[in-house]
């Protein structure tokens, strides 16, 4: 399809929950649960009747038991009509993202007018697995016949049976490598000359800017309250910490390379519950329905690279979009980097600027150069507000559409690192 015949996308509005901590134990909501509580007071403030809603697409990492293809059973409990068709996608923290490249793919080709498109994920729900010589175990005692083989397969029992698992280790591990996550930050640091205090330096400002943000009301349309059925409410991101200074930061220890790592829980993103959803319409359902866009998607790219620097993919993806839509780095006024460490972030930084891997791994004829600090993340990210990782690709281009309304802004990237090495980027243009 030529680019005469491509259909303007829009995205319209969008709404998330708080971004809350896990902490021990399971949160108050399922990621469906989360998906709920923001999508109604989204939907409830729309002009148009949502029955008008083409698709629903929403990006989940973990999925749980009760709640098989999350993205069906949030419509229903939305009360979208049954005949609603929703799909759950997953692609790691690319989730969330993937469900608006979706979207805006469908639309931009004809096939669909209005999407809603999402991320849910409820990192507190991860879940428990049994090890694998339990799960054997378990067999052998189901198989048994008779109290006798019974009695033999019982012998096997082990204490270490009944310790589980936790899913959401394996889940930030890299199959392939066998890298956490974390380590793939180090990896990184370790690349590109990211020390300690630059890390936690990046930290302190990542709380200090959702600090301002929450203070001067910028997430007010953004963030909805969620009510829990005890009857508390949930209002604002708790993981913030306004107070954070170097002092506290330089405080935790390395948690995947210690004693000389530089990668701590103070300057990592956190584990996180939250969901988010953005509504996407073609130009002829902005014109129909009289909608008001906050902003125009008008570029995506997904890029691939070695798991064990996965970090970096955002400079892969985000990249060639600038490239062909014959930018430079200075066009782009905002950008949204999900922030998954601090060493991570500014190692994009460091190779953007670095001459010989832009020529080397982009084919650019120099240095992309350095993005400037005041036009990225300016509300804060994923270290001071959390990651919950279906959830967060979504944020971050709602939250660019928002900022960039706010600022007067014409044009930015959202962009994110996504586990097993790749990552994806959209362009926002002021609608
Ligand atoms: C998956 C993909 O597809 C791609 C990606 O995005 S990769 C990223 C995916 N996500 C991850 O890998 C998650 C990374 N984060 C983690 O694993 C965890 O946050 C972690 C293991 C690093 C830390 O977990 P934790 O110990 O529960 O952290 P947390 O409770 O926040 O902090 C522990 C202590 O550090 C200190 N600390 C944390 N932040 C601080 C700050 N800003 N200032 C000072 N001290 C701080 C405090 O002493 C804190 O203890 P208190 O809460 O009692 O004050």
């Amino acid at each position: 399809m030529n680019d005469a015949n491509r259909n303007r996308v829009f995205l319209v509005d969008g709404a998330r929950t708080p971004f809350l901590k896990a902490r021990s134990g399971p949160g108050p909501f399922t990621p469906v649960d989360l998906a709920v509580q923001c999508g109604r007071p989204l939907l409830a403030r729309q002009s148009f009747d949502r029955s008008l809603l083409d698709l629903v697409i929403l990006g989940c990492v973990n999925v749980i038991a009760d709640e098989m293809n999350p993205a069906r059973v949030a419509a229903l409990r939305l009360g979208l009509p049954e005949r609603m068709v929703a799909f759950t996608v997953q692609i790691n923290c690319g989730s969330g993202m993937q469900s608006l490249d979706t979207a805006y793919r469908y639309i931009r080709d004809g096939s669909h007018q209005m999407v809603l498109a999402g991320g849910a994920e409820a990192l507190s729900h991860a879940p428990l697995t049994l090890r694998q010589s339990a799960v054997e175990w378990f067999g052998q005692m189901n198989a048994a016949k008779g109290p006798l083989e019974q009695a033999r397969a019982m012998k096997g029992l082990r204490p270490e049976f009944f310790k589980p698992v936790v899913g959401l280790e394996r889940g930030l591990t890299d199959p392939i490598t066998a890298l956490s996550m974390g380590q793939t930050a180090e990896v990184l640091a370790h690349r590109f000359d990211i020390d300690r205090k630059a890390a936690d330096m990046y930290a302190m400002q990542s709380h200090h800017r959702l600090a301002a943000a929450q203070d001067e009301g910028r997430l007010k349309g953004e963030v909805m309250p969620a009510f829990a059925r005890d009857g508390s409410v949930y209002d604002h991101d708790d993981g913030v910490r306004p107070d954070s200074d170097m002092e506290g930061l330089a405080k935790p220890k390395p948690v995947f390379e210690p004693p000389y790592g530089k990668v701590t829980a103070g300057n990592s993103s956190q584990i996180t519950d939250g969901a988010s959803w953005c509504i996407l319409a073609s130009e002829r359902a902005v014109e129909e329905h009289g909608l008001a866009p906050l902003a125009e998607i008008t570029d995506s790219e997904w890029a691939g690279l070695d798991p064990s620097i996965m970090g970096l993919a955002p400079v892969l993806a985000a990249t060639p979009i600038v490239q062909r839509q014959g930018l430079s780095r200075e066009d782009i006024d905002l950008w949204e980097l999900n922030e998954a460490f601090a060493a991570q972030v500014l190692s994009c930084l460091a190779a953007w600027d670095d001459a010989e891997f832009c020529r080397e791994i982009l084919g650019l004829d120099g240095a992309f150069g350095r993005i400037d600090r005041d036009r990225l993340n300016v509300d804060g990210g994923a270290i001071s507000l959390g990651h919950p990782v279906g959830t967060s690709g979504n944020r971050i281009v709602l939250h660019l559409a928002n900022a960039m309304k706010e600022r007067g802004a014409k044009r930015g990237i959202a962009t994110e690192c996504i586990g097993g090495g790749l990552g994806g980027a959209m362009m926002l243009e002021a609608a």
